[in-house]
C-alpha cells in the first residue's frame, strides 16, 4: 500500500470526509478521507506495456442531439484523457459531424434517431465495458423512448450505467427502468435531484438535511449510488454518504457536470473490475463516484487559476491529465 507517504499531501489537498448512516453524520478523520482517496488508487490499472488497446475501458456515451454536441464532447473526451482506451459516442445524425468536427479522438455513430437505434447500439455493448446515458440526449420523446430500450439491453449484459442528464429526465418519469439496478450510478444536479426525490419520495426536497435525503432517494431506487451534485457532492448507496467536497472554484460554468459522468464511466468500470480486495470490501461505485467527483472539482480548480472567469468546461478538459496525475499517480 502506498497510502503512508501520501498523508500529508493528501491532508493539505483536501477536507473530504466519509460518514455513515446510522452515526449521525459524524465527520470522519483524515484516515478515513486517505483511504478513500488510496481505494480509488487502488482501482487504477497500471500502464504497463503487457495490456493491450481497449482492454482500460471502452466506455459509451449515449446522447447528442440537435441542441446539444458540447456535453457527449465533455463526457466522451474526458473518458479519454482519464484513461479509457476508446470512447464511443452514440447520438443523432445532425449531431455526428459536429460531434466528429470537435476531436479526432472520438469514434461517433449517428444512429440515436435511426428508426433501429436500440439494436444500433446493442451491437456495441458486448464490445463497450460501461455506458453513459444521457449527456445532450434532450427530451425528444423518440430519443427518449431509445435510451430506454438501450438501458434495457446494458441491464441485461450487467454492464455499469451511469445516469445523467436528460437520461435523469427519463429516469424520473419511469423510475422502474432502472430502479433495483445495483451497477447504475445516478448523478443528479441540483435540479435533477428534486425531480427525482419528488417522483420516488412524493416529498419536496428537505433542504435543511441533504444527507438524509441523498440516503432516501438511493434506498427508494434499490440502493443503487446516487451522486448528488453541488457545493460538496454527497455519494449514497443507501447504506453510507461519501462527502466530496475537495477544493474547485466557485465558477459554475456549464459542461461541468460532463466530465464528471464522463470520468465515472471509465471509474466505474475500473472500479467494478478490480474486485473487493482492491476496494478493501467497499462498493467499487461509491469509491468511483469519489475518485470522479474529486477529479471534476480538482480540474475546477485549475483551469480557474488559469483563466478566472473566463474558464470554461473544455479549459476543464486541458487539465484532466495533471489533475489525475496530482490525485491518484504516486
Ligand atoms: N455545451 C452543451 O452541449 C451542454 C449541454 N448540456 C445539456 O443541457 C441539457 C439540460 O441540462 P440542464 O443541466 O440545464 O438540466 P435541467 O433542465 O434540469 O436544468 C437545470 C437548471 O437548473 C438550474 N439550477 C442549477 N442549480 C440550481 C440551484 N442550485 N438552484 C436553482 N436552480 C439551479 C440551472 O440553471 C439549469 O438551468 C442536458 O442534455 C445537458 O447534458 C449541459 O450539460 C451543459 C453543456
Ligand atoms: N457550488 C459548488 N461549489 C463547488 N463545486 C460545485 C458546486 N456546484 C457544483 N459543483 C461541482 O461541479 C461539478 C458539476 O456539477 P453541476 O451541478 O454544475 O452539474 P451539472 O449542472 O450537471 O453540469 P452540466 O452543465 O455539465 O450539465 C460537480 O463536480 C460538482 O462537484
Ligand atoms: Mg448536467
Amino acid at each position: 500500500m502506498r497510502v503512508a507517504r501520501s498523508f500529508p499531501r493528501l491532508a493539505a489537498m483536501n477536507k473530504n470526509v466519509i460518514e455513515r448512516t446510522f452515526s449521525l453524520h459524524r465527520t470522519h478523520t483524515l484516515k478515513d478521507m486517505e483511504n478513500i482517496f488510496q481505494l480509488v488508487r487502488n482501482v487504477i490499472p497500471p500502464l504497463t506495456g503487457k495490456r493491450h488497446k481497449g482492454q482500460d475501458g471502452r466506455i459509451g456515451i449515449v446522447g447528442g442531439c440537435q441542441e446539444y454536441t458540447g456535453a457527449p464532447y465533455f463526457a466522451a473526451i474526458t473518458a479519454l484523457k482519464a484513461g479509457a482506451d476508446l470512447s464511443h459516442v452514440f447520438c443523432t445524425k445532425d449531431a455526428a459531424t459536429v460531434i466528429k468536427s470537435y476531436s479526432p479522438e472520438l469514434i461517433v455513430h449517428p444512429v440515436l434517431d435511426s428508426p433501429n437505434a436500440v439494436y444500433e447500439v446493442e451491437k456495441w455493448l458486448p464490445r463497450l465495458h460501461s455506458v453513459v446515458i444521457g449527456p445532450g440526449l434532450g427530451r425528444d420523446e423518440v430519443l427518449l423512448e431509445n435510451a430506454k430500450g438501450i438501458i434495457e439491453k446494458s441491464k441485461l449484459k450487467g454492464i455499469p450505467i451511469i445516469i445523467d442528464a436528460d437520461g435523469l429526465w427519463l429516469i424520473s418519469q419511469q423510475p422502474s427502468i432502472i430502479q433495483g439496478y445495483q451497477r447504475a450510478i445516478l448523478t443528479p444536479n441540483y435540479m435533477e435531484f428534486s425531480r427525482l426525490y419528488e417522483a420516488m419520495l412524493r416529498d419536496p426536497v428537505d433542504s435543511s438535511d441533504h444527507h438524509g435525503c441523498v440516503l432516501r432517494l438511493s434506498q427508494a431506487m434499490g440502493n443503487l449510488t446516487v451522486v448528488q451534485k453541488g457545493e460538496r457532492d454527497l455519494i449514497s448507496d443507501g447504506d453510507k454518504v461519501l462527502v466530496c467536497s475537495h477544493e474547485g472554484s466557485s465558477r459554475r460554468c456549464g459542461g461541468q457536470g460532463d466530465l464528471l459522468s464522463g470520468s465515472l464511466g471509465v471509474l466505474a468500470h475500473w472500479a467494478f473490475m478490480a474486485g473487493a480486495e482492491k476496494t478493501n470490501g467497499q462498493n467499487p461505485f461509491l469509491v468511483a463516484a469519489f475518485g470522479a467527483c474529486s477529479l471534476t472539482r480538482q480540474c475546477n480548480n485549475q483551469a480557474f487559476q488559469k483563466f478566472g472567469r473566463s474558464m470554461t468546461a473544455s479549459d476543464m478538459v486541458s487539465e484532466v491529465g495533471t489533475a489525475f496525475n496530482k490525485l491518484f499517480e504516486t
